[in-house]
C-alpha cells in the first residue's frame, strides 16, 4: 500500500505557523539553530562564583551580585574574591564554578566554604556551559519531524516565532448505509445510528487532518460514484466506511474501479476483513482507503492502516534516508506480553483483539464481535494473534497500546 503511495504522492505544500499553532503539525524544513543554547556560561543554582583554586582558602571576599537577567561584569574575578548570583545568573569572568549556598557560611561580606569538601570544587562546577544544549549552527529538528509540545519549547529556546509546516492532510470522508442514521434522530425500525462519522471526523481531527465530510451517501452505484469522483477533486485522501464487503448494496468497490483503480481488497485480518485500498483519479492519483462498515473493524482498520497512511501523506518522516527507514519510522512499536487467555483454535486471519492490561498479563474483551464499540472503549490497546496460531496461557504477543499509533 506504502509503496503505490510512494509512487503517486507529491510532497505536501508547505506554510509558515506560528509556534504556538503548530502543535501536531508536521516540520516541513529542517530546522538550525542561529544561536547558541545556553547564550553564555551560567550558574545551575543559588550560591556564589569564584574560582575553583580559591576554595581551599579560608574565607573569601564577596564583592558583588549577579540576578538572572543581568549582565555578566566586565572586569574579571580577583584571587580571592567570589560574586553572590542565583541559578540562571551569567557567570562572571574569570570565575570558573560555583558553591551552593547551602554549603557556604557567611560572616558580612567574607565568605567561608565551610561544608565544601576538599577536591570537590573543580572547574565546570554547577556551571552550565554556553552552547551545551545546542551550538549556534546545529540542525535541531529535521523535517518530517511531528511537531509536539516540546518540540514546540525547543524551537521557542532558539528564538524562533514562527516555523515551517506541510498543510493539513485534506480526508474527504464518507459513511455508506441506507440504514444509517445522525444522532439526534429518532430510530425507525431497521435503522441504526451513524458511529464511525463520529469515530473517524473526531479520530482524524486530532491527528492535524482537515475532514471534507460527504456525510451518508446512498447504496446505489450512481451516489457512490458521484461522491467519490467529487471527492477525488477536493480531497488528498479519501476514506469512505461501509459498502465494502460482497452483498449487493455494496458499492463502493465498483465506483473505485470506474474511477480509478483498486490496488487491493479483502485482507485476512480480524476485524476488518473487506478493507480495500486504491486510486482515484485519472490524472491527479490520490489515495483511496474503504473501510469496512462494522465500527469496531472501523476503529481497528483505521488505527493499523489509516495511520501509517495518514502520516506518510502528512510528510512525516520525510528526511529517512530510504522509503524502508521512513515505514520504519512509521509503524507503532509493540511490546511483547503474556496473554492471561488461551485460544485452542487458530484463525486464518491476524486477529487485533481489544484488549486490557491486567497483572502484567493481557486480556482481550469478552466479546470481540466487530458490530461493538465497547470494547473499543474498554481496551488500552489491542493485541495481535497471529494468523493459523492458537494462544497458550503465558504465550508472549505483540500488543500494541492505543497511543502507539497516534505517537509512533
Ligand atoms: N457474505 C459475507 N458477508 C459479510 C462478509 C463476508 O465475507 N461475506 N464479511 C463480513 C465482515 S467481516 C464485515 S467487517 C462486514 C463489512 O461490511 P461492509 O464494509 O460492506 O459494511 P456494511 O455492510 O455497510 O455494514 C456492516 C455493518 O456495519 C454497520 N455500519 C455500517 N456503517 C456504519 C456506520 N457509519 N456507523 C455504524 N454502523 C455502521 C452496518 O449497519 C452493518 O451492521 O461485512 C460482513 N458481511
Ligand atoms: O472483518 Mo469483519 O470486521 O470481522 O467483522
Amino acid at each position: 500500500m506504502i509503496e503505490i503511495v510512494a509512487t503517486h504522492a507529491v510532497v505536501p505544500v508547505q506554510q509558515t505557523v506560528p509556534l504556538l499553532e503548530a502543535r501536531g503539525r508536521v516540520l516541513a524544513s529542517s530546522v538550525h539553530s542561529a544561536i547558541d543554547v545556553p547564550p553564555f556560561d551560567n550558574s545551575a543554582v543559588d550560591g556564589y562564583a569564584l574560582r575553583s583554586a580559591d576554595s581551599r582558602l579560608a574565607s573569601l571576599t564577596v564583592v558583588g551580585r549577579i540576578a538572572a537577567g543581568d549582565p555578566a561584569p566586565d572586569e574579571p574575578l580577583e584571587a580571592g574574591t567570589a560574586i553572590r548570583l542565583f541559578t540562571g545568573a551569567p557567570l562572571p569572568p574569570g570565575a570558573d564554578c560555583v558553591v551552593m549556598q547551602e554549603d557556604v557560611d557567611l560572616d558580612g561580606s567574607d565568605l567561608v566554604p565551610a561544608r565544601v569538601k576538599s577536591g570537590t570544587l573543580l572547574p565546570g562546577s554547577n556551571v552550565r556551559p554556553k552552547a551545551q544544549d545546542i551550538a549556534s549552527g546545529n540542525t535541531v529538528l529535521e523535517a518530517g519531524q511531528l511537531l509536539q509540545p516540546r518540540h514546540l519549547g525547543l524551537l521557542a529556546s532558539i528564538g524562533q516565532h514562527s516555523v515551517p509546516v506541510f498543510e493539513r492532510l485534506k480526508v474527504g470522508l464518507l459513511s455508506t448505509g441506507d440504514e444509517l442514521v445522525e444522532p439526534g434522530w429518532p430510530l425507525q425500525p431497521g435503522q441504526i445510528y451513524n458511529s464511525n462519522r463520529y469515530l473517524l471526523t473526531s479520530w482524524l481531527q486530532s491527528i492535524g487532518c482537515n475532514v471534507i465530510d460527504y456525510g451518508i451517501i446512498a447504496d446505489t452505484p450512481e451516489a457512490s460514484i458521484s461522491c467519490l469522483e467529487r471527492a477525488s477533486r477536493e480531497a488528498d485522501l479519501v476514506i469512505s466506511t461501509g459498502g465494502m464487503s460482497v452483498g449487493e448494496e455494496d458499492h463502493i468497490k465498483a465506483a473505485v474501479e470506474q474511477l480509478g483503480e483498486l490496488g487491493f481488497w479483502k485482507i485476512r485480518m480480524k476485524p476488518g476483513k473487506p478493507l480495500a485500498f486504491g486510486l482515484l483519479g485519472k490524472h491527479r492519483k490520490i489515495p483511496f482507503l474503504g473501510i469496512p462498515g462494522n465500527p469496531g473493524a472501523a476503529f481497528v482498520s483505521s488505527l493499523v492502516f489509516a495511520r501509517p497512511l495518514i502520516s506518510w501523506l502528512q510528510g512525516r518522516g520525510v528526511s529517512e534516508s530510504s522509503p524502508d527507514r521512513r515505514l520504519q519510522m512509521l509503524r507503532p512499536r509493540a511490546e511483547r506480553l503474556p496473554a492471561a487467555f488461551t485460544r485452542d483454535k487458530p484463525s486464518i486471519r491476524r486477529d487485533f483483539l481489544r484488549a486490557r492490561i491486567e497483572n502484567g498479563r493481557i486480556a482481550p474483551f469478552d466479546n470481540q464481535s466487530s458490530g461493538m464499540l465497547m470494547s473499543a472503549c474498554w481496551a488500552e490497546g489491542l493485541a495481535v494473534v497471529p494468523e493459523y496460531d492458537s494462544v497458550a496461557e503465558g504465550q508472549l504477543l505483540d500488543f500494541y497500546r492505543l497511543g502507539s499509533f497516534d505517537d509512533s
